[in-house]
């Protein structure tokens, strides 16, 4: 055992240890316990590595390490597929295996369910089913945000960037990524290099979206405000990835970001994708979810969980109800229920999302009467409710939702989430206030990632 030593690696060691790991945490990282008893988390784990780890930090409750040597390798473990891995950090399960990931995935959501909801171990294992796989457990991503800066030499970079870093990691392509954006970090450096020639264009930030199944790909270029050559960069960008639009959105980095603005430098200026029988456009500022295959999972979910049906013809079953969709977005769910019949009330906060679902409403020919504005403000302004969606962002529903919610008096509830801590908080407000959780399914939307979606549904008692 050293002490408060340098490893090889020369990572400051406040000592060393050899233990089993024991699962998958809640983020990227495994967990083991020290012979202390205090939990230790572990980048690169699996469950059952058995490992000699280099503690790095120790606090008061919990610790963590990297693996100085595996000492016996889990059987969960596999070659991950990319070489990039350890590098830009996107795929942290990707040493796991997919089936691992999936009942890691399970666990998780069982467990938020048992802590922070504080259900019994046995009903929480009961309501959770087996958590959705994805078909395609790489190349499923319709969208890549990359980064881009200058680096000390003044070469423009475009790569990932870790989380929580600021540096750039240049990698040349993304197996996460569907075919027809997966090299678009190689490609496009290469093309805004050229574009940029010796000035710098305050490019910060490019977002790529690419369909298999319509064949759009958006180039979305996040630059400061300012002069911007819009004529030649489109030109340089043209053929780069065979876009089907090229636009500029200019806002100030950082995360409080306000867009100033959005211009079309080339083509369509939005991008399209398909659900089901639903057709959608996107602004480039707009959420649109990342797996497309999977996201129609999730529409299935919200309609079968409001007592509907998705069949041959797309969903059906809803008639005459009165769904409220908040947190919509550009009407993921808004535009199936009301093909499935519902009179839909769709609240959004982002400008460019709202814009995006009304013009989603027209151009799939179904009526939704969009309100933009915070879904906590305008829910008690909607009145009494046949059902409800909501998909908060990962923050989960503020405080006095739940209550509102309990006031519009739904008989059924779907709430989407992408964090199941927030999400299982949220469970125990809807416990309070007179609804049941009836069904929970985790929907697998990001393979070889911590991540994962629940769909759950709540009826009231
Ligand atoms: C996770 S996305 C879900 C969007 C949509 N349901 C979908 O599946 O595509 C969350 C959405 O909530 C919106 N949003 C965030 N805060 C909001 C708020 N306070 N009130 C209403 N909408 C909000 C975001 O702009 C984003 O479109």
């Amino acid at each position: 055992m050293v002490e408060n030593g340098k490893t090889m690696q020369g990572i400051l060691t406040i000592m060393e240890q050899t233990i089993t790991i024991d699962r998958m945490g809640y983020g990227a990282e495994a967990v083991g316990r020290l012979e202390n008893g205090k939990a230790v988390f572990v980048e690169g784990a699996a469950p059952g590595d058995v490992a000699l780890l280099d503690i790095i930090e120790e606090k008061p409750s919990f610790a963590r390490a990297r693996i100085a040597r595996l000492v016996e390798p889990s059987p969960l473990r596999v070659q991950p597929s990319c070489a990039s891995t350890a590098l830009c950090g996107g795929c942290p399960w990707a040493h796991l295996s997919y089936a691992a990931q999936l009942d890691a995935k399970r666990a998780n959501v069982v467990a938020a369910l048992s802590r922070t909801a504080r259900f019994d171990k046995g009903r929480a294992e009961e309501l959770v089913r087996p958590c959705l796989p994805s078909k395609r457990q790489w190349g499923y991503r319709n969208k890549l945000e990359l980064g881009a800066a200058l680096d000390e030499r003044g070469a423009f970079q475009l790569g990932f960037r870790r989380e929580g870093a600021h540096d750039v990691v240049s990698v040349d392509s993304c197996p996460l990524a569907s075919a027809p954006i997966a090299k678009a970090p190689k490609a496009l450096r290469g093309a805004l290099r050229f574009a940029q020639g010796s000035q710098d264009l305050g490019i910060y930030r490019v977002g790529v979206r690419g369909s298999v199944r319509t064949r759009d790909v958006e180039i979305a270029l996040w630059t400061k405000p300012g002069a911007f050559p819009r004529g030649h960069v489109a030109k340089t960008l043209k053929s780069a990835l065979k876009a089907t639009s090229i636009v500029r959105v200019m806002a100030d980095p950082g995360k409080a970001r306000k867009i100033k603005g959005v211009e079309t430098l080339e083509g369509k200026g939005c991008w399209e994708e398909r659900l089901g029988s639903a057709r959608y456009l996107t602004s480039a500022p707009s959420f649109f979810q990342v797996n497309t295959a999977q996201a129609e999972k999730l529409v299935a979910c919200v309609i079968e969980g409001l007592g509907g049906h998705v069949g041959e013809d797309g969903p059906e079953g809803l008639d005459g109800l009165l769904v409220a969709d908040l947190y919509a977005g550009g009407g993921t769910f808004s535009v199936p229920l009301a093909q499935a019949g519902a009179e839909v009330l769709a609240v959004e906060a982002a400008g460019s999302s709202v814009r995006d679902l009304r013009r989603n409403a027209d151009m799939n020919a179904v009526d939704v009467e969009v309100i933009g504005g915070d879904a906590a403000r305008e829910l008690p302004e909607l009145g009494g409710l046949d059902a409800l969606v909501v998909d908060p962002p990962r923050a989960g529903l503020a405080d006095g939702v739940v209550e509102s919610i309990a006031a519009a008096a739904p008989a059924r509830a779907a709430y989407i989430s992408c964090n199941p801590a927030t999400w299982a908080r949220d469970v125990a407000r809807f416990e309070n206030e007179g609804y049941r959780l009836a069904s929970v399914q985790p929907v697998d939307l990001f393979p070889q990632t911590h991540h994962v979606e629940v769909a759950s549904v709540f009826e009231r008692l």
